[in-house]
């Protein structure tokens, strides 16, 4: 076993990085060394500083103090393309494929080799990327269209783009959030596919159980600054939450069921698209009751973004809605709201927050009418603002105060607010569309005791989630989703992540 370590085999140094925002210092002195050819995770809190520092390796910001090293030589970034040129590369969390273009379109787009004259050179194209493929066991076809390939492949044509671009440091971004367990293990066995070529990677995840499992060095983050650097063999992943939080963590409660015989929500027939098309989602039918958490398993893209918008309004659909025993097909998002149903929607940024706005003014947003944000006709600025307090405090949103913009918060403080506020005001039914994503392990459990508290006191719960843990330790009943139906139903308390999964992809259905 080699004990020292020669500058040539260092790939990223960052020495004494600082970096400061308005009010907060989000990386402080940091210092890390990752070595050629390993897997390297990044982990801490929410607003720990972990993206802050990934986007200063590449060249999206640019750090107040310290410097960067890459393979021994120190470097300038002004842009991701400066990184791109000294071979860093960034896969992002949300993919920016287009669904209409061909992998080898999508890969090439932007670098297009030329032939002498202009015609894109694409017999070049489609050997390179065939070539990178193979060498790396990617098993990418250049010619199918991006819409007919699934998430676990999608992410794979992301690195072989960043790959095909020369990079031989990977950072990804929380790479597993959109997989389900079987595209997990194929992800690190392509992980580790690469490092044995030489590529090193850096990855910044919330899942400590699988970083344990796939990472050769890991770096831990408290608020700014490198706290620890361990290695897996070392840590158990209460410890590395431990290390996360600087203090012990509380243990898990253990749960009960609080559901009653009382329905909040009935869905019947619901339907989007006509008769002899696919149909995006096909008569689904379901019911939930008061205190009760139903969980809908599913590989992403397979109608439960449709089913969560058809039950709010924002798409049309055919079928019944009835809330409460209030038949609310007919009516707009907003009165549905109004009438009780929380919604935290998948995507935070399109339909969640208002990123230009300070955080009191995002907490009225959608809630017009609840008490502490009016009165009579006008907005009750002093209420929103008291109750905006009390939801930071409450759900431990990190953040200088309530008058920062939305867009100043890391994406997990972000999501606490929007689920601390979807929460507020005693909603009958809350629909939550992956309500921990991007949140790290003690917020989680801090908003899955808050969801259980709710739930304790009879609040109904449709819950989408990729991760499967939380489906399976949320749930009172699992139904799972396919190609736009429900097709199978699991009891929490029994099924494994393993059949779950399974069942999501179609398993043992007909292809
Ligand atoms: N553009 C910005 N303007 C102001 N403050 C910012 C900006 N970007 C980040 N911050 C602040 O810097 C700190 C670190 O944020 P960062 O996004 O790096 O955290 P993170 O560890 O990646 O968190 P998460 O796990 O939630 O993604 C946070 O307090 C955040 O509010």
């Amino acid at each position: 076993m080699s004990t020292e370590t020669t500058v040539s085999e260092v790939a990223v140094q960052l020495e004494g990085i600082t970096k400061r925002f308005p009010g907060v210092v989000a990386n402080r002195d940091i210092s890390l060394t990752v070595q050629k050819g390993h897997i390297h995770a990044i982990v801490g809190e929410n607003g720990a500083g972990k993206s802050t520092l990934m986007k200063i390796l590449y060249g999206m910001q640019r750090p107040d103090e310290g410097e960067i090293r890459v393979n021994g030589s120190p470097v300038t970034f002004h842009t991701p393309g400066d990184a791109i040129s000294a071979g860093i590369g960034m896969v992002h969390q949300h993919f920016m494929l287009a669904d209409n273009l061909t992998v080898l379109e999508n890969v090439i787009l932007g670098s297009e080799p030329r032939k002498r004259g202009l015609a894109i050179d694409f017999a070049a194209a489609r050997k390179k990327i065939k070539d990178i493929s193979d060498a790396y066991g990617l098993g990418i076809d250049p010619d199918v269209l991006v819409e007919d390939i699934g998430v676990g492949t999608r992410q794979r044509v992301e690195i072989l783009k960043v790959l095909y671009r020369g990079a031989r440091i990977l950072i990804l971004d929380e790479p597993t959030a959109v997989l389900v367990p079987h595209e997990v293990d194929e992800l690190f066995e392509n992980l580790h596919g690469l490092v044995r070529e030489g590529i090193t990677i850096i990855f910044i995840s919330h899942h400590l159980d699988e970083v344990l499992k796939v990472a050769d060095a890991i770096t831990v983050i408290r608020r700014g600054t490198t706290v620890a650097e361990v290695s897996p063999e070392g840590v158990t992943a209460r410890q590395l939450a431990e290390l996360m939080v600087g203090s012990e963590l509380p243990s898990p409660e253990t749960r009960e069921s609080t559901v009653t015989d009382v329905v909040a929500l009935q869905v019947t027939g619901l339907t989007i698209g006509a008769d002899g098309e696919r149909k995006v989602l096909d008569d689904v039918t379901l019911t939930i009751h008061k205190g009760e958490v139903l969980g809908i398993a599913g590989v992403e893209g397979n109608g439960q973004a449709e089913l969560v918008e058809a039950i709010m309004g924002i798409r049309p659909s055919t079928g019944t809605v009835t809330l409460a025993g209030q038949e609310i097909t007919s009516w707009t998002t907003l009165r549905r709201r109004e009438a009780g149903i929380g919604y935290i929607p998948e995507d935070r940024h399109r339909h969640g927050l208002l990123l230009e706005a300070p955080l009191w003014e995002n907490r009225i947003l959608g809630h017009m009418k609840e008490k502490v944000n009016v009165r009579g006709w006008w907005i009750n600025r002093k209420g929103a603002r008291a109750d905006t307090q009390r939801i930071v405090e409450q759900y431990d949103v990190r953040t200088p105060g309530i008058d920062v913009l939305a867009s100043a918060l890391s994406g997990g403080n972000q999501q606490k607010l929007i689920v601390g506020r979807e929460m507020s005001g005693e909603p009958k039914l809350l629909i939550a569309a992956h309500p921990t994503r991007g949140v790290d392990v003690g917020a989680q459990a801090a908003i899955w005791d808050h969801l259980r508290t709710a739930r304790a006191a009879g609040l109904a719960v449709l819950l989408i989630s990729a991760d499967l843990d939380e489906l399976i330790g949320l749930s009172d009943w699992l139904k799972v989703i396919h190609r736009g139906t429900l097709v199978a139903e699991f009891d929490p308390a029994t099924v494994t992540p393993e059949q779950l999964g399974s069942a999501m992809t179609g398993a043992g259905e007909e292809a």
